[in-house]
């Protein structure tokens, strides 16, 4: 597999989530953190909308992260000129090539698309811009169309083409096709900029890289239109450890990243979310407890110091002997075989009565309490 880049659009398309909006200085933070984390090119808004998002990209610009910075156009002359007003070097010239987009939105025809497209491409990279020409609605066009399109976007000297998969709607098989298909024909560069509508947007990323593309458009946490985005930290630890490829992200930031990102975009990560959840990292049942407390990977892909998590062993319902026996040996606590196995019964029926894992301090109290009854059974023995 080839060097896989990352474009991270989270103050783009992550900003398209309907409600989402980041305040300037949130953007101008999130482009920092995208920086730090190591990301080859930020897509950091849309100049033509002027306003606070052409102050906020102009902002970004003026920072010399050191990383690429995008601005997202129309293949129109106006929004490009815009993005040259804002600093960018790279911008994205967005077309429908779907003649469902082509007929019922743009209202054109295909012809327009693509002398719409050359002409912006020409303009762009006559301002010595890196131009990356967005394909929108690429998977559900016509392939012999979107193959002429791909040909004259290099030939007008587009750097890449982004293969958009808009409403989400393919799969990791036929995706694969698509992506080799126009490598093989055309010979350019590809980003896959993929949508979640049936949770495969990062599946379909990652089938897009094996079959040659170079470039990876995503978002933290997956934000996005509708069911959001490719996510960021999904491609990259995909990458890194289901396909050996490590891009030399900051991975041990993802966590603060994804934090910042989900607290600025009001859209809370679930305890369970993949790689940066509370919860990834969290064990219970005792079969995995005590595989993982023996070694962390019999039950782990990766540890969680490298996103920034801590492990959790949580007592509960499902806890097994070898679990309870190494909690309370965190305080200095040497449970017998017996004394562990009657403190898991009280573990069990607790955690029932109140429907959750217990707290540390609600052990110390079932331990104190198993121990006061022995000590009156014992005294009752002795008549005491
Ligand atoms: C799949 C995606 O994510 S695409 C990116 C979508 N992002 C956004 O729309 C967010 C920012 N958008 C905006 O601020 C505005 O929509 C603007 C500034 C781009 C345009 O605003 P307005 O001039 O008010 O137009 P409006 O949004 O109502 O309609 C879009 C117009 O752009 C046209 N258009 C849409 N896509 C393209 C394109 N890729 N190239 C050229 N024209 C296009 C539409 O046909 C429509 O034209 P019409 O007015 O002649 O019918
Ligand atoms: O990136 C583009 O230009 C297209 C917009 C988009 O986000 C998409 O098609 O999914």
């Amino acid at each position: 597999m080839s060097n896989v880049y990352i474009v991270d659009t989270t103050l783009r398309d992550g900003e398209q989530t309907a409600g989402v909006v980041f305040a300037n200085e949130e953007k101008v933070q999130i482009a920092k953190m995208l920086a730090e984390l190591g990301v080859y090119q930020i897509e950091a808004g849309i100049p033509t909308m002027g306003g606070d998002e052409k102050e906020a990209i102009k902002k970004i610009c003026k920072l010399n992260l050191g990383v690429s910075i995008m601005g997202w156009n129309r293949a129109v002359i106006k929004d490009i000129e815009e993005s040259i007003d804002c600093g960018v070097d790279a911008v994205a010239i967005s077309i429908s090539t779907s003649d469902i987009h082509i007929k019922h939105k743009l209202k054109k025809d295909r012809d327009w698309v693509l002398k719409s497209m050359v002409v912006a491409t020409k303009f762009a990279k006559k301002h010595n811009l890196y131009v990356s020409v967005n394909a929108e609605d690429a998977s559900r066009s016509d392939m012999d169309f979107l193959i002429k399109f791909a040909k004259e976007a290099k030939e007008a000297g587009a750097d890449r083409l982004r293969y958009c998969d808009t409403v989400g709607m393919m799969e990791p098989f036929s995706i694969y096709e698509h992506i080799r298909r126009i490598i093989d024909e055309v010979g350019i560069d590809v980003e896959m900029h993929t949508h979640n509508d049936f949770g495969l947007a990062t599946a379909n990323t990652l089938a897009g890289i094996k079959a040659g593309a170079k470039y990876a458009g995503v978002t933290v946490n997956g934000l996005g239109e509708r069911a959001g985005n490719a996510a960021l930290e999904e491609v990259v630890m995909a990458l890194k450890y289901i396909y050996k490829n490590d891009l030399g992200i900051k991975t041990n930031l993802l966590k603060e990243v994804c934090e910042y990102v989900a607290k600025a975009s009001g859209r809370v990560l679930p305890l369970s979310k993949t790689i940066v959840g509370h919860n990834v990292f969290a064990h219970e049942s005792g079969i995995h407890t005590d595989g993982v407390l023996k070694d962390s990977k019999t039950y782990e892909s990766f540890s969680p110091e490298e996103v920034g998590l801590q492990r959790q062993i949580l007592i509960g319902k499902h806890s097994g002997r070898n679990a309870i026996v190494a909690k309370f040996k965190e305080y200095d606590i040497d449970l017998t075989p017996e004394q562990a196995e009657e403190i898991l019964k009280r573990v069990r029926s607790l955690s029932v009565q109140l429907k959750r894992s217990l707290f540390d301090k609600e052990l110390i109290y079932l331990y104190n309490e198993m121990r006061e009854e022995k000590i009156k059974d014992v005294n009752l023995q002795n008549n005491i």
